[in-house]
């Protein structure tokens, strides 16, 4: 870890030596301002693990800079040196955001204490604020994949079934980037109509269509900078995967309507539960499309090859649950953990996670017991028994019935309210109702 720097913050010469020369002996570097404008501009320009400021400063107050900490930086622990005996400006620091204060004459003893907690935050956010739970050796390999691929440019195609954790990976791959300072705009592919993927993707100008009442900037412009999530990429229709080859190749886009092209700097990281090999195979994906995005390709495990990650995931469900609730989380019984342990989980994580959402909904008491779990009889993986010999229909004709089938059941099941139901089917709001539309049921 590189050494780490601290932001100082005091209108008295002497203080700002004294903290400075302290934390050098602890191996901080400092860097420090007299007032908040200077503290600000620091602030947004450069680096940090810590921020010390003092209370009083001329052109405002350390609670200001604060709260424009909590703001800009909410991942930067900072600490307000206040003076000796004002717990009320203490405990307004602490409210609005500090996760210390110390009170002058400054302690050293007491600093550098602080000094420690604060760097230990940081250990434990290093080297990103989302983390992949689980210590299963798949999860090990693909954590270091992840700390690997995040150094690269190459575009990554990430595979895996549905709720295995595609999108967090590529959240992870960007935020362990060098590109986390930009922006990260994931796609779902499936969601955008078909008519309206080129102008979402690449944007438009003004009178391009009808409707097109000003220029508009497309998700790849958005991205800028940053890193570009295609979700759901085997749903891309074929007009818009010459399109997105040549995006990619030339590193630049043409709004609908534009006479020029404009140059994008984005990474791509692509996902989808789909086998795209097998769509490669069958023409139903470009394959030079297919090498493109497949430089490297990384595969996150279903949850069932990797079982001993299920107690720990479990806790960490029931933790945020209970932190979004307030209160304190329901324990997971020994024998809720056992059937947990058995389940096959055919949703992966995200199943896991809504079957603990709801066991904590049905839980009386304070232990969640196998009942409350509501695990499907049949395992979980016979909602749709494959059928043996070619569905006489036609492939797509028998899979429109089985998705239109789904949908509605899970409706019935929510008495059509859509949030639920796009909860309980695995998919965003957006994608069912553009998939309620596909399937004439929207009226
Ligand atoms: N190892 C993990 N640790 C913590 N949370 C996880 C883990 N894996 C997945 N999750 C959580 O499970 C949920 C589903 O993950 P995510 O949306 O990334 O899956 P996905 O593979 O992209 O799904 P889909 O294919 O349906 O788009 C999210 O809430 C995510 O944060």
């Amino acid at each position: 870890m590189s050494r780490a720097r601290a932001l100082v913050v005091d209108d008295e010469a002497d203080i700002r030596e004294l903290v400075a020369i302290t934390l050098a002996r602890m191996d901080v570097e400092a860097r420090c301002a007299a007032d908040l404008a200077e503290a600000r501009a620091l602030a947004g320009a450069e680096p940090f693990d810590l921020c010390l400021t003092d209370m009083r400063l001329p052109d405002g107050s350390g609670i200001d800079l604060v709260r424009h900490l909590q703001r800009t930086r909410p991942d930067l622990p900072a600490a307000v040196i206040t003076a000796y005996g004002d717990v009320e400006s203490a405990v307004e620091a602490l409210k609005a955001g500090a996760f210390d204060f110390v009170s002058k004459p400054v302690d050293l003893g007491v600093l550098r204490r602080l000094v420690e907690t604060a760097l230990r935050l940081r250990e434990r956010r290093a080297p990103g604020r989302l983390h992949l739970v689980g210590d299963s050796p798949p999860m090990r390999r693909l954590r270091a994949m992840i700390a690997k691929l995040a150094r690269s440019q190459a575009p990554v195609y990430i595979s895996g079934e549905s709720g295995t954790g595609k999108e967090l990976v590529a959240r992870m791959i960007h935020e362990q980037g060098p590109r986390a300072a930009g922006p990260f705009v994931p796609v779902n592919c499936g969601a955008i109509p078909a008519e309206l993927m080129e102008s979402e993707l690449f944007g438009h100008v003004k009178g391009a269509f009808t409707g097109a009442a000003a220029d508009k900037e497309g998700l790849f412009q958005a991205a800028e900078g940053g890193t570009l999530f295609l979700d759901e990429i085997a749903e891309l229709p074929p007009h818009m995967q010459v399109k997105l080859l040549r995006a990619i190749q030339e590193k630049a886009v043409r709004p609908v309507g534009a006479a020029r092209e404009v140059p994008v700097d984005v990474r791509i990281l692509s996902a989808t539960h789909k086998d795209l090999a097998a769509l490669v195979q069958a023409g139903e994906f470009r394959q030079d499309l297919y090498y493109r995005i497949n430089v490297i390709e990384l595969a996150v495990p279903p949850l069932r090859a990797r079982r001993e990650d299920i107690p720990a995931l479990a806790e960490h469900f029931l933790a945020r649950i209970a932190a979004a609730h307030g209160g304190e989380p329901p324990r997971l019984g020994a024998a809720a953990l056992e059937a947990l342990m058995r389940y096959p989980f055919p949703g992966n994580v995200r199943e896991l996670e809504n079957i603990l959402e709801r066991a904590c909904t049905l839980c009386e008491g304070d232990e969640i017991r196998p009942e409350d779990l509501q695990l499907p009889e049949d395992g979980g993986s016979g909602a749709f028994e494959a059928p043996e010999a070619v569905p006489e229909e036609g492939l797509e004709t028998y899979l429109d019935r089985i998705e239109r089938e789904t949908i509605l059941k899970a409706l019935e099941e929510t008495r059509w309210n859509r949030t639920q139901a796009a909860k309980r089917l695995g998919i965003s709001f957006r994608a069912l109702r553009y998939r309620l539309k596909k399937l004439g049921l929207d009226g």
